[in-house]
């Protein structure tokens, strides 16, 4: 499955690109003025092979949750069963996600590929938002794909086998698939997983050969002894593997995590589906290189929500050649910088579809 998805990523398509180029040059306005939303624009086409491309609605946010056993190494002050604790809370609607998901009318789906405590996924009657098991849209639905209960400490020995690894993007593709047959316009990156901060530092770090230093950020907010503790364990890490950046199931394998090798599953799903996907913070953009080593094209179905403050997440964005939509100053994951900038997906597409030509209106040019 992984190599008839990475065979299915091609390149944008050119005579489309060339058709919104011509088409945001004839809207009426000045040309250039939609900034950074013409170039998106141009480059959905490419995605679609159309001119316009369709509008991203209705979205899907699939959120991976996966614990970690690096988590021993004391890299966040969290406990580890807040991971299935916050996997309730998603399935009973009360997350950030779940709210900025609602503003945006995007579906909520929630993927354990590793969560290592037991899920309390009882229906709740009294609760608005219900759970698990409903096929209603605006219910969060829950997608149980365990691969196994959280990975190995990456600081003694591999977090997961090359086969573990495997199975994980392979949840992320078979995920992108049923979402966009169920009508998924556009795919919304997730995540959920105490201490998921430090493997993807360590992804940032092996894919783009920037030191531990400068991947690693404080993730929730550790103090400043544990900053230093935690660039440490990520450094580690990388002299025990050595992590080869060619062999992307490899790096995943060592110093990565499940729900970010299902992240770089659900990347590649969507792009050889060729519909797009909005990328949110630290952990999407370290799937996002591993989705790239696999398959360079796939950086075509991307769109860069936010900029995280997590300081790996600019070290990623700028080796994808991505600029982010939105820079908050968020650092929450969830999904949650990603969907604050699907108006703004849906905006640069919505000029192709509704906006008048200098011809059609009636309006003089320069
Ligand atoms: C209550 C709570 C809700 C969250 N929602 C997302 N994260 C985020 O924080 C975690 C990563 O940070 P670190 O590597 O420092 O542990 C991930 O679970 C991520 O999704 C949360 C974290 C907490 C505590
Ligand atoms: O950017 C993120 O996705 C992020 C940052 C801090 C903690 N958790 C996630």
């Amino acid at each position: 499955m992984l190599e008839t998805t990475i065979a299915a990523i091609g390149p944008l398509d050119e005579p489309a690109m060339t058709a919104a180029r011509q088409l945001q040059a004839r809207l009426t306005k000045p040309a250039g003025s939609l900034g950074t939303l013409e170039e998106l624009s141009v480059r959905l086409a490419g995605l679609a092979r159309s001119c316009p491309p369709p509008l991203p609605d209705p979205a899907a946010v699939a959120i991976f949750a996966g614990d970690h056993g690096v988590h021993a190494q004391r890299v966040t002050p969290w406990p580890q069963e807040v991971t299935a604790q916050m996997v309730g809370n998603f399935l009973a609607g009360g997350a950030v996600v779940n709210a900025f998901a609602r503003q945006a009318g995007a579906t909520v789906t929630v993927i354990d590929v590793g969560v290592a405590n037991p899920l309390d996924t009882a229906p709740d009657p009294s609760g608005p938002a219900g759970s698990a098991g409903s096929d209603r849209d605006d219910v969060p639905r829950l997608v149980s794909a365990t691969v196994r209960r959280g990975t190995r400490d990456m600081t003694v020995t591999a977090a997961l086998t090359r086969d573990e690894a495997r199975a994980a993007v392979e949840v992320g593709i078979r995920i992108a698939g049923e979402l966009i047959d169920a009508g998924a316009a556009i795919l919304v990156t997730g995540d959920m997983g105490i201490a998921n901060t430090t493997p993807a530092a360590a992804l940032i770090a092996a894919f783009t050969g920037a030191d531990a230093a400068e991947a690693t950020g404080r993730g929730t907010g550790v103090d400043d002894p544990t900053y230093q503790h935690k660039i440490e364990v990520v450094g580690a890490a990388l002299r025990r593997h050595t992590p080869d950046p060619t062999d992307p199931l490899g790096v995943l394998a060592a110093v990565g995590g499940l729900e970010h090798a299902a992240l770089t599953g659900l990347i590649l799903g969507a792009a050889a589906r060729r519909v797009p996907v909005l990328l949110d913070g630290v952990i999407a953009v370290s799937a996002a290189l591993a989705a790239v080593a696999f398959a360079p094209d796939a950086v075509g179905a991307m769109v860069a929500g936010h900029r995280s403050a997590e300081p790996g997440a600019t070290v990623a964005l700028r080796r994808l050649g991505l600029t982010p939509l939105i820079d908050l100053g968020l650092r929450l994951g969830e999904g949650t910088g990603a969907l604050l900038a699907l108006p703004v997906v849906t905006g640069a597409v919505r000029v192709l579809h509704e906006v008048a030509t200098f011809d059609s209106a009636g309006v003089a040019e320069k």
